[in-house]
């Protein structure tokens, strides 16, 4: 039960949540915590954060103070790669403990917070994190809460970990160390009149995700050569194949299709995002194969950026993973 308390008479009295102080430009958080016991020299400062009453409280059955019903909402949620905080002023907030993938199931948050009273705030899923990247945070609306709403959210996600293999709702994938091959297609590349600027683009993406670039092999824009190559590097075991370049609509543009005479199974060429939407994914029974086309090179975030890291985590691509890249996928 929540009782209201003037501040003047509350000395002695435990604090029910955490207050907050805002000075715009200057700080907010927290300037006393929960469980605080009030002190006569805390009354000025209550005043000067507009705190002339304050709550004790005794909570009665059945329900659950904000600190720990995010407590127990982050716990239901959380799985592998990721850390709790401690509650702060009624939050807590997941955060990534290792360098790797968030993923975050949507329509499991939507269902979520469509219960209410109930806020769980995350990123955008399929982001690449680095250790102590907050994902999500959680907390309820009152300070007091029926602990069913809670209990519910617990039944989703043990219904969500049922249905996925033990799978949490929230989880950072670790990156595999991928051995990548780069078959680096352009006659003007191959014959020498511009260099190449393909390769230390691709190295720097793929590098940053602890995989690597084991060869990067030149051709001319000739379907035989670019074939050749690509056989090599599957008959060398690589974990994954890029063909840049020559991923358009001119005559010289041979990848796609040497890809499609390797013996490719092709998920897509095309996706719905720009740039990058002249890429194709496709696979040698595990062994996924990209043809990268030129804004891979150039621009900072394509449909590689987005398809790369999913695949370092052990991903493989399906049709419908390309076609959910449209939606949010205008970037340039
Ligand atoms: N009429 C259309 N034009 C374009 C389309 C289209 O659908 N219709 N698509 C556009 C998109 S999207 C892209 S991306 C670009 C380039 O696609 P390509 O992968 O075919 O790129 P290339 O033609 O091979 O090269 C374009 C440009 O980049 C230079 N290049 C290529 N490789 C290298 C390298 N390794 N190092 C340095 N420079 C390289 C090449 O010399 C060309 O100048 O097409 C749009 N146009
Ligand atoms: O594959 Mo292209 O830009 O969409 O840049």
């Amino acid at each position: 039960m929540l009782r209201e308390v003037a501040v003047e008479d509350a000395v002695g009295l435990v604090l029910a949540h955490d207050l907050t102080q805002i000075l715009p430009g200057e700080f907010k958080g927290r300037l006393f915590k929960k469980g605080h016991v009030v002190r006569a020299e805390d009354i000025p400062a209550l005043l000067s954060i507009g705190k002339e009453h304050i709550y004790t409280l005794e909570l009665g059955a059945g329900y659950m103070h904000e600190d720990d019903a995010a407590k127990a909402m982050a716990t239901a949620v959380a799985g592998s790669g990721v850390e709790l905080t401690e509650p702060h002023e009624g939050k807590v907030t997941l955060k990534a403990a290792i360098h790797g993938l968030a993923q975050i199931d949507r329509s499991f948050v939507d269902e979520v917070n469509a219960i209410e009273q109930i806020a769980l705030s995350t990123i955008r899923s399929n982001t690449v994190v680095q250790p102590r990247k907050s994902l999500v945070g959680t907390r309820v609306i009152p300070l007091v809460i029926a602990q069913s709403r809670i209990a519910e959210v617990q039944r989703l996600a043990a219904a969500y970990r049922d249905g996925h293999g033990g799978a949490a709702p929230v989880e950072v994938k670790p990156f595999r160390k991928l051995r990548v091959g780069v078959v680096t297609t352009g006659s003007e590349v191959f014959k020498g009149r511009i260099q190449d600027k393909f390769g230390p683009a691709v190295r720097a993406k793929v590098e940053a995700l602890g995989s690597e670039v084991v060869e990067q092999r030149f051709t001319p824009d000739e379907s035989e050569t670019i074939v050749a190559e690509i056989r090599a590097f599957l008959q060398r075991g690589v974990d994954l194949i890029l063909v840049t370049g020559g991923m358009s609509v001119d005559p010289d543009d041979r990848t796609p299709g040497a890809i499609r005479m390797s013996g490719a199974d092709i998920v897509s060429y095309g996706t719905p995002m720009l740039p990058g939407s002249m890429l194709m994914m496709a696979y040698h029974g595990d062994t996924p194969i990209m043809g990268l086309p030129g804004c891979v090179m150039h621009d900072p975030y394509t449909s590689f950026d987005e398809l790369l890291p999913r695949i370092c985590a052990g991903e493989r691509i399906s049709r419908r993973d390309i076609v959910e890249l449209g939606y949010g996928g205008l970037l340039g």
